[in-house]
């Protein structure tokens, strides 16, 4: 069997007397798209973050393609290769759409955002390859008609991708995305599935929290599920929907 491209074994987060993530694990192999849902609170945005560097797990083992990424920095974890969004979309709400994901890529550069300030000569030609490949992601993404537009003026689903474009500014390995179609409405979520099955078939690997159950159950290859900070089930769509534990926890009744 292949080795798994993310592997967390035993990941405890607390805050004070909250357990927040209580001896979770998971694996997820390169190519598929692994979804992660959970009733509020359950820890899934938690797990995101010590995933990405923002939290660090009071114990446990993460290994990310071959690095060992146990309490590493945010731009450790990025140049390692996993990309985030966030639930609550944070865009520079003032730059276009373009300058948004050239702003992703800084982390890939040689000179960096501080070259690119002072306009080296190697920065400018480096600044407009970052350019070209900007307007190629607004377009992979489908938004390339908007890029001169502010972040701020953008419908809530382009804002949506533009996040996503700026996440694969970093040529990620693995993509992770919270909430992607929260305030989606259903044209715009089947938009954002199509995309999402795009980004895995060019390679990318994709994990997702998402509440809409549908979405979910017609989209992952595999689903974890998260309730009081522990994993209480994992597999196939078709498995986790009929688990009495997560009818339980989660979905009330059996989704058709
Ligand atoms: N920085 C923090 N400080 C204290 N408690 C926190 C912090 N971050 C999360 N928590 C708590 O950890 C628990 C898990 O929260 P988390 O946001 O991970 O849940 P979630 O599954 O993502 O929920 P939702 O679906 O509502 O987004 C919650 O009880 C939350 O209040």
């Amino acid at each position: 069997m292949s080795t798994p491209l993310l592997e967390i074994q035993g990941i405890h987060k607390r805050f004070g007397g909250l357990h927040a993530l209580n001896d979770v694990g998971l694996s997820i192999n390169a190519g598929e798209i692994y979804g992660l849902i959970g009733p509020n609170g359950a820890g899934k945005t938690t797990l995101f973050n010590v995933l990405t560097g923002l939290y660090q797990p009071d114990e446990g083992r993460f290994h990310f393609d071959g690095h060992d990424l146990f309490r590493k920095k945010p731009f450790v974890v990025v140049r390692s290769g996993i990309a985030r969004t966030f639930q609550n979309i944070r865009l520079f709400a003032n730059m276009t759409a373009l300058e948004n994901v050239m702003v992703g890529q800084h982390v890939r550069t040689r000179s960096g955002v501080i070259g690119a300030i002072f306009r080296h000569p190697r920065a400018r030609a480096e600044e407009a390859a970052i350019k070209q490949r900007a307007r190629e992601l607004l377009e992979y993404v489908g938004i390339a008609r908007r890029h001169d537009d502010l972040a701020r003026n953008l419908s809530y689903g382009d804002q949506r991708r533009l996040e996503i474009a700026r996440a694969l500014a970093t040529r990620p390995k693995l993509l992770a995305l919270d909430e992607p179609a929260a305030g989606m409405n259903p044209s715009e979520t089947e938009g954002l599935k199509k995309l999402m099955q795009k980004i895995r078939d060019d390679g990318v690997t994709i994990l997702l929290i998402e509440h809409d159950v549908k979405l979910m159950m017609g989209l992952c290859d595999r689903i974890a599920v998260l309730d009081y900070g522990k994993k209480i089930a994992e597999g196939r769509p078709e498995q986790v929907k009929c688990d009495p534990r997560v009818i339980e926890a989660y979905l009330g009744v059996a989704p058709e």
